[in-house]
């Protein structure tokens, strides 16, 4: 039966989504349809009856702008939204900013799909020569962090989100479910599939099929040992789900950017 129910969901498009370069780590904002999938994401969940008692976030603008858009929509913005880097997306490391299909022609498709979808492929890290390398490091929200800068990830595998996100989860969103309150975690891609393979059990080969997109609410019925009593539910319209689920795999084919 289930016990306790969790949202996740991907922020709205982000200005880099649309230019189908990896954004990861740069703190692009939501771009005009970003904002308006955002507060059609919240107008659902009001309509379809939902309230949240908290809200967590990446420390990345995409994230929490969506968060609030959606708080906003749904007239619960007095709900906390509680902020962590250990929420942020994947870390790209040296991909970042790179144009997805220009990297499939130079590269080839698999290699980026390994890249993109892959548990525990490492892409090559960030060093300093890279033009967005600065603009990370050197920003004050990554001072506040409960490692040192120099701890912090260069690149990172879906494997390697999950290791940095499970001790959060464990020791500050789980107790949070546990007492009973509804939680929505408005993260990221790679972030909400990371969690989902833990919460699911999905095996290593199979979390390549799992492919989000931006601003659908997912929805976990969990049982008292949080573990999912049926299958995830992205709310919406589900041809129009599906539609986006292929427009972000398709991000990936080769093609000359513009
Ligand atoms: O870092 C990015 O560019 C995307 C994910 O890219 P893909 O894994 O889909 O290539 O993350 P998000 O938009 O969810 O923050």
């Amino acid at each position: 039966m289930s016990k306790y129910r969790l949202f996740l969901l991907r922020h709205g498009e982000g200005a880099w989504n649309k230019e189908n370069r990896f954004c990861s780590w740069v703190d692009q904002k939501l771009s005009e349809d970003g904002v308006k999938e955002a507060r059609d994401c919240g107008r659902l969940l009001k309509e379809q009856g939902y309230k949240f008692d908290l809200v967590f976030t990446s420390v990345l603008s995409r994230s929490i702008h969506t968060a609030w858009l959606v708080l906003e929509a749904m007239g619960q913005e007095w709900v906390p939204v509680v902020k962590s880097w250990r929420l942020n997306e994947r870390h790209y490391g040296s991909l970042i900013g790179l144009n997805r299909a220009d990297m499939a022609l130079q590269h080839g498709e698999e290699k980026v799909k390994l890249w993109r979808r892959s548990y525990a492929i490492t892409p090559p890290p960030i060093d300093e020569s890279h033009p967005h390398f600065l603009e990370i490091y050197n920003d004050r929200r990554y001072t506040t962090c409960d490692v040192p800068k120099e701890s912090l990830p260069r690149a990172e595998s879906l494997k390697e989100v999950l290791d940095r996100m499970l001790p959060y989860w464990n020791s500050t969103v789980v107790p949070e479910i546990r007492k009973g309150r509804t939680v929505l975690i408005s993260g990221h891609g790679n972030s909400c599939r990371a969690l989902l393979k833990h919460l699911e059990g999905i095996s290593d080969e199979d979390i390549v099929r799992v492919t989000l997109p931006t601003g659908t609410p997912v929805l976990l019925e969990l049982d008292e040992n949080l573990k999912p009593v049926k299958p995830r539910q992205l709310l919406g319209d589900q041809a129009k789900i599906q539609a986006a689920i292929k427009k972000v795999e398709d991000q990936g084919k080769a093609k000359a950017s513009t």
